[in-house]
């Protein structure tokens, strides 16, 4: 790993029973792309307020309660040094309305009707392990943003 320079990033679930709230990425990074809401980890925050920060910002709700960790997610691209570290939280409450931002456009999905096709390639393999309150670890190799090369994905019990 010491040749990949990893940058730590978070995404964050905010769930309403068989509801999920994602975000429709309008610009950027991962734009056309319905996902969690997350970024970056700023200097001098932990990944937990980088996460409620990141909500509040891209959603427009605030975060009740906390979040809890549920996955870490290593993701690296074939011919490039940089490697995303990604933090994967899941709100524990939310208070106010889902608002559209510059950022994103929040959404209410039933799990049992996620837009894969719309989604990153990895989603579909952890995200039915956190649907059904389980922990993950994994990591994706990626060529461009559309083909996973390799990937190694295990449920966990703690972390
Ligand atoms: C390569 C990649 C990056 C991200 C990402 C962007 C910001 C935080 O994570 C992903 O998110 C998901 N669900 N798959 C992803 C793949």
């Amino acid at each position: 790993m010491s040749e990949l320079t990893k940058k730590l990033f978070t995404l964050a679930f905010i769930r309403e029973g068989n509801r999920l709230l994602l975000g429709y990425k309008k610009r950027g990074f991962g734009q056309g792309r319905w996902n969690a809401f997350g970024g970056k980890v700023e200097a001098g925050e932990t990944p937990e307020e980088a996460a409620v920060r990141e909500v509040q910002e891209e959603a427009g709700v605030m975060v009740v309660g906390g979040v809890e960790k549920v996955g870490e997610l290593l993701f690296t691209f074939e011919g490039d040094p940089t490697a995303m570290h990604v933090m994967v939280f899941s709100a524990r409450g939310y208070t106010g309305t889902p608002t559209e931002s510059e950022e994103m456009k929040p959404q209410w999905f039933s799990v049992d009707s996620l837009p894969y096709s719309l989604m990153w390639p990895d989603d579909e393999l952890w995200y039915p392990i956190y649907l059904r309150g389980g922990k993950f670890r994994g990591r994706f190799h990626f060529q461009g943003h559309d083909k996973i090369l390799s990937e190694k994905l295990e449920e966990v019990q703690t972390f």
